[in-house]
């Protein structure tokens, strides 16, 4: 009982708890309510001065974030929005279509696509009130209509494309954007996060008795796509158990005695197990999407308003040019999973050194960590922006506000895991040596990552596509278009091979020791 052990005193050098700190807070107790079914998020800002949300542990109802679930909700996502919403959900349902190929086009000009987008500008403008009683009921207005406006700019063809967003979509999506804290384009929540269901939708989902196996909505149709969701989930369900141990550890840190260091290497052992499982799941996307149909057909689908030459802000607001902000589309780099185990295990991305060549250069004014909508002060010592943002920081705007709030809590916790292992290197080999074997494992992660975007990006953009996808995108003859695969970009907008590279040699950065496997370079 961890309760029956005396804490070790401090170290000299072990920063106080800051006024306000969770950990001084009083524990929340949250209750279940329509709004929040897994209980009402007790975060508040205001308290802490936006730096300490009040929560009693790491896998709490306040960040939406279940022991058993991970970042996936526990409670079964909505399949269809009702009854007064019914005209996006058509809407949604014509864009896609009865199957494979009988959906929208991109850049379609069928009398088909034509219609389909004359019939959204024609749509009445909804009332949103009525969403806020649930928040199901939210996430489901922002996926459909985020998918709306993709089918819509995307269906486009390039010499009518607007970046006009119609009011029927933009109206609403405005205010259910701020309310889940998200932006208003697909991000992963929507994908993924809010799109799966598990094999017994009845049951809540859980890693082996009823993982997710379904995705509800979807651009294309193709089994390709429902699995690139699917086994996104599947790692998602599965780092649950990641986010239990880094829980545990997190509480032995806070005591730091003999019996923690102890169970702290045992804890750090299992972790390694658990990203190699990860990587395992990710690797899977081999099996069960094909590599072609996912680049030519599902990913055009994914673009935001920052990717490509004609990259514009998407004008949500009618007639006002004022909102200049570009968007990335979703990738799972915006999944809150491997960020929390990179700040658990504090592997640094933070270097200065910009990683992108941004379309849209973020500066420090535009990069805020938020919580409840506040900015975050950027003279706090304890969150450090840099000038460029990173990906990983730019990435954190795509989470839903209580998985960002998540993030922000574990990059606060007052006794990080690594200086603690240095502080007992000499004594606690074995320490050092799970510490750096969950790093070998983030590495392996990394790698196997690599190898997945290597075949689904890299070999797709040096080939020509086979004919039956030709035939799928309308195309009848060879179309030569020659990629310069050093300046492929991933739909989270990063330059491929630098970035990729990089988050790997900072993952190894990390080790206290040096890094035992092979080093796979990305070709
Ligand atoms: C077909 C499957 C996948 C493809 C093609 C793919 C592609 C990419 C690309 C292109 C990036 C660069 C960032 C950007 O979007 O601009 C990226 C980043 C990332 N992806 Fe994936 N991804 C896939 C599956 C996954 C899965 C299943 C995970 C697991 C959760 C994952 C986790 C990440 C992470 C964490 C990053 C940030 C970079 C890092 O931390 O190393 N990806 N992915």
């Amino acid at each position: 009982m961890l309760s029956q052990r005396s804490p070790s005193p401090p170290p000299l050098n072990r920063i106080p708890l800051p006024p306000g700190h969770f950990l001084a807070l009083q524990p929340s107790y949250a209750q279940s309510t329509d709004l929040f079914p897994s209980g009402a998020p007790s975060t508040s800002a205001h308290d802490s001065n936006g730096l300490a949300p009040n929560v009693a542990s790491l896998a709490s109802a306040d960040f939406e974030v279940d022991v058993r679930t991970g970042f996936l909700p526990l409670t079964k996502n909505l399949e269809r929005l009702p009854a007064p919403w019914d005209i996006w959900e058509d809407a949604f349902d014509a864009a896609r279509g009865q199957g494979v190929g009988d959906g929208l086009m991109l850049a379609g000009t069928r009398p088909k696509d034509v219609e389909w987008r004359r019939a959204i500008e024609m749509m009445p403008v909804l009332d949103t009130r009525g969403l806020e009683r649930s928040i199901l009921l939210m996430r489901r207005a922002h996926l459909v209509l985020t998918y709306i406006q993709h089918f819509y700019v995307h269906s486009s063809p390039p010499s009518q494309i607007t970046h006009v967003i119609p009011q029927p979509i933009a109206s609403p999506l405005k205010p259910v954007s701020t309310s889940l804290g998200l932006p208003p384009v697909v991000t992963y929540a929507d994908t993924v996060l809010y799109n799966f269901l598990s094999t017994d939708p009845s049951q809540p989902p859980h890693y082996s008795l009823n993982p997710p196996s379904r995705a509800v909505g979807s651009f294309t149709n193709t089994k390709s796509e429902e699995m690139f969701y699917v086994i996104s989930a599947q790692c998602e369900i599965s780092g649950a158990a990641a986010l239990k141990l880094m829980r545990q550890s997190l509480d032995e840190l806070f005591l730091a005695d003999a019996v923690a260091l102890q169970r702290l290497t045992i804890y750090l052992t299992k972790l390694a197990v658990l990203i190699d499982r990860i990587g395992d799941i990710t690797l899977s996307m081999m099996q069960h999407v094909d590599p072609e149909e996912f680049y030519h057909l599902i990913r055009p689908w994914f673009r935001g308003s920052d990717d490509g030459p004609d990259s514009r802000p998407w004008q949500l607001d009618q007639g006002s040019t004022s909102n200049t902000k570009l968007y990335s589309g979703p990738s799972a780099g915006q999944s809150s999973l491997i960020h929390a185990i990179d700040i658990f295990l504090t592997v640094d991305h933070t270097d200065r050194t910009p990683e992108i060549a941004p379309v849209d250069p973020v500066t420090t004014e535009d990069v805020h960590i938020m919580t409840d909508h506040t900015p975050i002060s950027t003279e706090r010592p304890t969150i450090s922006v840099p000038m460029e943002a990173t990906f990983v920081q730019r990435m954190l705007e795509y989470m839903p506000l209580p998985h960002r709030t998540f993030l922000l809590h574990l990059s606060t916790h007052p006794t990080p895991l690594r200086s603690l292992v240095i502080e007992h290197a000499q004594s606690q080999p074995r320490l050092v040596e799970a510490y750096d074997g969950a790093l070998e494992a983030l590495k392996r992660f990394r790698e196997k990552h690599m190898r997945i975007v290597s075949l689904f990006i890299v070999q797709q953009a040096r080939k020509q596509p086979s004919e039956r996808i030709r035939l799928s995108l309308g195309q009848t003859e060879q179309v030569v278009q020659v990629e310069d695969v050093r300046e492929l970009r991933g739909t989270g907008g990063s330059p491929l091979f630098k970035f990729l590279k990089r988050c790997r040699d900072n993952t190894t950065k990390a080790m206290i020791g040096q890094p035992k496997g092979p080093t796979y370079e990305l070709k």
